[in-house]
This record gives C-alpha cells, structure tokens and sequence, in this order.
C-alpha cells in the first residue's frame, strides 16, 4: 500500500491553475525529490501534503486515510523549513520538547524522545545551548530534531539547506542521507533547487513542469532515460545538446541525418515508418569526445572553463543561436578558438521527436 497516495490532485488560486492532475504513489520509507523549475509549483505541492494549503482538486491520501480536510496536526506528518523556525531564547533541548509539550506528553517520554533525536543527530553536546550559540548547520539538525521528536509517518523538507554556504551544505547533504539510513521506514518529501541534492538523496525524483509531473523516476532513470526534452536538459550540468536533424536509417541502430550535414548513429530501436521523421539528437557533454575519424559535431572553441578535473568548452554558437558544449577529462584550456572534432558512442545518444524520447512513444 502506498503511504501517500495523490489522485488528481490540482491547485489553483482564484482562477489561475498551477497544478493539475498530480498522481503520485509514494511507498513506506521512499525519499522522494520535488524538482522543477521556479515557479513550477513543489513548495504548493508540498504545502498541500502539509495541510497549510488548500487542496482545490483531488484526493489526498496518508497510509489509506483521506487528509483533504484534516487538519495539518493530525495528518502524522513533521515538516522542517529552510529557515529552521527555532524559538530563540530555548535551549536546544527545549526547541526539541516543546510540541511533546503543548500534546501532554510526559516528562519521561519527552526525556526519551530527545535523548533519541539528540543522539540520531549527533546533537547531545548541544542541548543546553540557545541556537544563537550555534552553527546554521548544527541549528538545521535542531530543526530536523524537532520533527524526529514527533515520530511523524512522512516527513517533509522544504529546502532545508538552502540557507547554509557551500561547505556546510554539502556536509549537511551527507548528514541527511545518513540519517534516512538510520530510519528506513520513515517517509520523507524533499524540495530542492540542487541537482546534486535531488541526484544524491533521492529514491526517486519527481520533476515538476508546466503545471504538472513532467516525469517521475530513479536518479539514473532520469539521467539515463529522459522521457522528453525538458527532463533531459533539467537534469544533469551543463545540460544536454540537442541537435536537430532527421531519420535516414532505421533498425535496432537509427541512423540520424544532422542540419549541419553530420551523420550520427544512435543505439535506439526505430521502425520504417520512421524514416524521415524529424528529430533532436541528445548528447550530454560529458559523453562527448575527441575524435579523428567521423565526427557528430564540429565547431570551434569560443570559451573553455577548467574546472580542474575536467574543461567545459562551450562552441561558437550556430546561426539558431544554439550552443554546443563539452566536457572533456583534464585540463584543455589550449583549445580556446581551435576547432575540434567530436563524437559519441550509439549508447550514449538520446532520440527526441516533437519532445518526446522515441524510448517512450
Ligand atoms: N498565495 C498565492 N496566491 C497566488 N499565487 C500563488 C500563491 N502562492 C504561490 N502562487 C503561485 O503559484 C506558483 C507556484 O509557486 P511555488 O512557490 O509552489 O513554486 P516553487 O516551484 O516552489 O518555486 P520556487 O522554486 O521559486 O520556490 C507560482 O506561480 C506562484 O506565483
């Protein structure tokens, strides 16, 4: 059975739409990413779980049970903000306690709970402490402790690290996917504008777009088999190159006919009928490399960036205004204005018609 269940579920504010039809299966003990663009709707989407937003269409369900109508304090769920919200003038241990508190728990199970939290988040040290005497890293766990403490069904994350620098972020990252592994059976709703975030903690991703789900899936799912443009330029950094051409060979291995006159071969079963057809062709930048035989893409080098372990070059842009970039292992940086030749193995190619990946028509 799935522990959160949403049918149909659509949001709209006066007239204006911002979500429809959103049906989500989300099983016991899933870390589930909320991805999309700005403005796409996952702080709504998740507010709505939360019970602070009104669902206007649609069935929300927690472990079989209809919540639309239920208020935020009974749905079982625990949610931590961005901008942790601890009262200022408790201590540590206090911020943890105070919900037990105000539902009548008593001191003994208060004890144990934050003893609980405090150990899971490495925390003890800490528990006499104001959160000003503490570092936004340590007052995130804090805010992450005060929804442990609750023993909640789903947890629910609304950038939780997004006011931490880069460092401390990363850090924090590693903390959280540790503490998922220390409650397996614990749901947990995670909003993020990082790749790395949603690539890394994810059981699986839901990219948000256009109003609604553009796709759901593994991390690798994702990266490696985009169902449509958007999700395969949304998901990995640089995004990836689409370049636009047609079908001249069709088979287990389609052969594409590129604008620029290139030929590419890519390891995606099409039909006679496809001959013809009007395609994009999908390369990420890390799956192109130097050749001296048939290229896919030839263009000189307007800007390269060396990153250490590897250089992205970024391509004089073609008349559409398009721009091809690479990334290539070790240190290029000679290339700038030099023309390179490059290519990409059948397996690493993406297919697209109309927007749509041929995988999934
Ligand atoms: N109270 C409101 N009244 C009217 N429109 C709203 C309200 N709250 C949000 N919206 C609109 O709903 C859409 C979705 O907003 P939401 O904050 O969920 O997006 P988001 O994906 O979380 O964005 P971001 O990544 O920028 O945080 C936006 O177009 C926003 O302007």
């Amino acid at each position: 059975m799935a522990d959160l269940k949403l049918t149909d579920v659509a949001k709209a504010y006066g007239g204006v739409k911002v979500l429809s039809n959103i049906n989500l299966d989300i099983r016991k003990g899933e870390l589930i990413v909320f991805v999309g663009p700005s403005g796409c709707g996952k702080s709504t989407l998740l507010r709505m779980i939360a019970g602070l937003e009104k669902i206007s269409g649609g069935t929300l369900e927690i472990g079989g049970e209809l919540m639309n109508d239920v208020p935020p304090a009974q749905r079982g769920i625990a949610m931590v903000f961005q901008s942790y919200a601890l009262y200022p003038h408790m201590t540590v241990r206090d911020n943890m306690a105070f919900a037990l508190k105000i539902a009548g728990k008593s001191k003994a199970e208060i004890d144990t709970a934050v003893a609980r939290a405090a150990d899971i988040l490495q925390l003890t040290p800490y528990l006499d402490r104001l959160p000003k005497a503490l570092s936004g890293g340590q007052r995130q766990r804090v805010a992450i402790g005060r929804a442990i403490v609750r023993d909640p069904k789903v947890y629910l994350f609304d950038e939780p690290l997004s006011n931490l620098d880069a460092a401390l972020r990363v850090a924090t990252r590693i903390e959280i996917a540790q503490l998922k592994e220390q409650m397996p059976d614990s749901t947990m709703i995670y909003v993020t504008h990082d790749q790395v975030e949603a690539m890394t903690l994810a059981s699986r991703i839901v990219v948000l777009a256009g109003g609604g789900i553009s796709q759901v899936g593994t991390p690798m799912e994702l990266y490696q088999k985009p169902q449509n443009e958007f999700v395969a330029q949304f998901i990995g950094s640089p995004a990836m190159n689409l370049l636009p051409g047609e079908i001249i060979g069709t088979g287990g291995m389609t052969r594409v006919r590129l604008d620029s006159g290139l030929e590419a071969v890519a390891a995606i079963p099409t039909r006679d009928g496809d001959m013809g057809l009007k395609v994009n062709l999908g390369v990420r930048p890390e799956d192109l490399r130097e050749t001296e035989g048939d290229p896919l893409f030839t263009g000189t080098v307007d800007i390269t960036e060396a990153l250490g372990e590897v250089t992205l070059l970024y391509f004089e842009k073609d008349e559409a205004g398009r721009q091809m970039v690479a990334k290539l292992p070790g240190i290029r940086s000679g290339l700038r204005h030099s023309a390179v030749l490059l290519t990409a193995a059948p397996e690493a190619l993406h297919l697209f018609h109309d927007g749509v990946s041929l995988l999934y028509r």
